[in-house]
């Protein structure tokens, strides 16, 4: 969409009936991706296959064992001459004969009726990635490419990372795992990340991972046996290539784009001495700037930098607002305001823990697979998203209408009033799961956006505002309220937003959209544009 085309036009596209198509219950379908709630799973999936896969491998031991000696047993026969004519006229023959089939056959028979026993369980191991889903190699691509991207946003000590240690720029506290990377690891990561042009980490992954190799690969661990093809001898080669392609990149396109993303300079050092790479950082606030320039700001944002200038966080409050009645559990709530104008605020324990608890587990039933999706439209809804998606409308679970009336109070609106206010996404994002710096109203006249994180966040995950210049650190039950709109009804860009891939946790969010209507569309404040409305503090 232009930016210039009326918001209102779109409304009638939001119709019950579309609504509901759009919200059918997801069946799960497998491959089943990598968000946090489906690797959890997982591991109860996986659980089960071992319990099966145990008998499976203890029965198959036996019967190898039994039909192995019988058949040496046969073997000793055949070797005396069993198959010739008139053998078992001689007694011994008759007697060795004998003795082979009549104690050998009760447990060549026993050991295979237990094999037959099993046909349940292989029954339902055959089945498990039809019906229960297997992440698949697309799967690992994907967590690989999440690391790059974690490196990438936040800077990952990669010697740190290779014995077992999460240490980043936004935490300098390590952060202990049981099972450090291989070699081999490493490598893969890497090249997940120059293949999908994260330069900076394909060249930062290759070097951890040369530096991390003895020369036979002696570290590797079980897994790595199923991974046959990849080649470690050549890993000073494919580092100096990745150096190469990244010196390249940046020369021609510059550090970042939402298709690369390099160092602000070029390892090679007669390169880096050229002016250009020795600009001062410039900030943007207050008016969009360039996509560049967003996603300069959001990358800062989401290291943790507030970019908000004192002269504006003076002028900011917080305050304890009363809206609400106490049926819905609206007491007075602590309200913080990042920005007033454009208008965004936070709000906190709008949900309980436990609410927040069965939220979560009532829309796991609803999560599509993880993926990343790309918005292919104008420049202006360009984003990329990874994470698994729920659609849900008030009636799929008891507590969404309960919610609902509780957003109402606190925003102050009626959303049964609106040409429909739209049913609820919750989002869960797996291993660096993030969505890129985007506006919620290019398709829908959204005016307002209500974000309540269902999960707290111990690092990343923010949600961003580039041209607000300030973000948000996810908390269980609290929520960050903004309008989408300017007075003359159309997206307010300065609300563009957000949200920083996940370095450690899980984050779960539900979002609820606020559409206008009533006075907002007939009543125009700004008069002769139909579209007119008018965003502002609620409180
Ligand atoms: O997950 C977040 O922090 C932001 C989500 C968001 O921007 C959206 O769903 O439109
Ligand atoms: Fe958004």
């Amino acid at each position: 969409k232009e930016e210039g085309t009326p918001i209102l036009k779109h409304v009638s596209h939001m119709t019950e009936k579309e609504l509901s198509q759009h919200v059918r219950k997801v069946q799960l379908t497998p491959p089943m991706g990598t968000s946090t709630y489906h690797l959890s799973r997982l591991v109860a999936d996986e659980n089960r296959a071992a319990t099966r896969l145990k008998t499976l491998a203890n029965v198959m031991f036996t019967a190898l064992d039994v039909t192995n000696r019988y058949l040496s047993s046969w073997e000793e026969l055949v070797g005396a001459g069993v198959e010739a004519e008139g053998f078992a006229s001689h007694p011994l023959h008759a007697y060795a004969l004998t003795k082979h089939v009549s104690l050998g056959w009760p447990h060549v028979e026993a050991s295979l009726r237990a094999l037959s026993h099993l046909s349940q369980d292989l029954e339902w191991l055959l089945s498990r990635s039809e019906k229960r889903g297997v992440p698949t190699g697309e799967d690992l691509a994907t967590v690989a490419g999440g690391m790059a991207r974690l490196h990438d946003y936040y800077s990952l000590n990669l010697s740190a990372l290779a014995h077992a240690q999460l240490v980043s720029a936004i935490d300098a506290r390590p952060v202990a795992a049981k099972i450090a990377p291989t070699a081999l690891d490493l490598h893969r990561i890497g090249s997940a990340a120059v293949s999908h042009n994260v330069l900076n980490s394909g060249v930062d992954f290759l070097r951890a991972a040369l530096d991390r190799w003895d020369g036979n690969a002696s570290s590797a661990r079980s897994s790595d046996t199923f991974d046959a093809h990849r080649e470690l001898r050549q890993i000073d080669l494919s580092f100096r290539r990745a150096v190469k392609i990244h010196d390249q990149v940046l020369e021609k396109k510059g550090p970042r784009s939402d298709l690369h993303s390099t160092y602000m300079r070029p390892f090679n050092k007669t390169l880096a001495r050229k002016k250009k790479y020795h600009k001062k950082e410039e900030l943007v606030l207050g008016v969009k700037g360039s996509k560049g320039q967003g996603m300069k700001q959001y990358l800062r944002l989401c290291r943790g930098e507030d970019l908000r200038p004192v002269s504006t966080t003076s002028r900011l409050s917080c305050r304890y607002v009363t809206n609400g009645s106490p049926l819905y559990r609206i007491g007075p709530l602590r309200m913080e305001v990042l920005s007033l104008d454009p208008y965004v605020v936070t709000l906190e324990e709008v949900v309980t823990p436990s609410e927040s608890a069965d939220l979560v587990l009532a829309s796991a039933g609803y999560l599509t697979r993880s993926s990343t999706v790309r918005a292919n439209g104008s420049s202006a809804e360009d984003f990329k998203r990874t994470s698994s998606t729920a659609w849900m409308l008030d009636k799929d679970i008891p507590i969404l209408p309960v919610l609902t009336k509780r957003i109402e109070q606190a925003v102050g609106v009626n959303a049964q009033l609106f040409d429909g206010a739209e049913i609820y996404q919750i989002l869960n994002y797996g291993v660096g799961g993030h969505y890129t710096v985007h506006h919620d109203a290019f398709v829908y006249p959204r005016m307002a956006t209500f974000l309540i994180y269902l999960t707290t966040v111990p690092q990343g995950g923010r949600t961003v505002f580039p041209w607000v210049g300030a973000g948000v650190q996810p908390k269980r039950g609290s929520a960050l309220l903004w309008f989408n709109m300017d007075r003359a009804g159309k997206p307010d860009s300065r609300l563009q937003h957000g949200a920083c891939p996940v370095l450690l946790g899980d984050k779960w969010v539900i979002n609820k959209w606020l559409y206008y209507t009533g006075q907002q569309k007939t009543l125009p404040c700004i008069p002769g544009n139909p579209g007119a409305t008018v965003s502002q503090p609620l409180y």
